[in-house]
């Protein structure tokens, strides 16, 4: 019960600080919106599903530890720059793999709906 309220607070924290997450946020609903309208099956779902939280995961982290290093130092250190910058290709590299995901999943349907 301790670890839920904490996640909780960690929502909050996420939402008054982190625009990106409310952005991804935004897009996933948008997404899903779009699986209800083409009528996904269940494995393509299932890769949405996958990719959405593949990129919440990444940002919460990239978040957590922008906090850390901020943390640590508030002066230019390279070692500061490299864990936000490695950081920071995760969230993308997660978003990557979303695009390409959506891309496949979607774009033939749409070919097919204006067809
Ligand atoms: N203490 C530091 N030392 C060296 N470089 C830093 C330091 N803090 C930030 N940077 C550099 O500035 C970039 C942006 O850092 P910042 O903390 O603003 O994160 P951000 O990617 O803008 O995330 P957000 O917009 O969520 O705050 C980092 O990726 C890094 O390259």
């Amino acid at each position: 019960m301790k670890r839920f309220k904490y996640a909780l607070q960690g929502i909050r924290v996420l939402f008054d600080k982190d625009h990106h997450f409310a952005v991804h946020l935004l897009f996933a609903l948008l997404v899903a919106a779009a699986g209800f309208l083409f009528g996904l099956n269940t494995l393509e779902w299932l890769f949405i599903i996958g990719a959405v939280f593949i990129v919440l995961i990444s940002e919460v982290v990239n978040t957590s530890v922008e906090y850390t290093v901020d943390l640590v130092t508030d002066e230019f250190h390279e070692l500061a720059k490299r864990a936000k910058d490695t950081s920071a290709l995760a969230v993308l590299l997660a978003s990557l793999y979303a695009a390409i995901t959506g891309l496949i999943i979607f774009i033939p349907k749409i070919i097919v709906f204006f067809t």
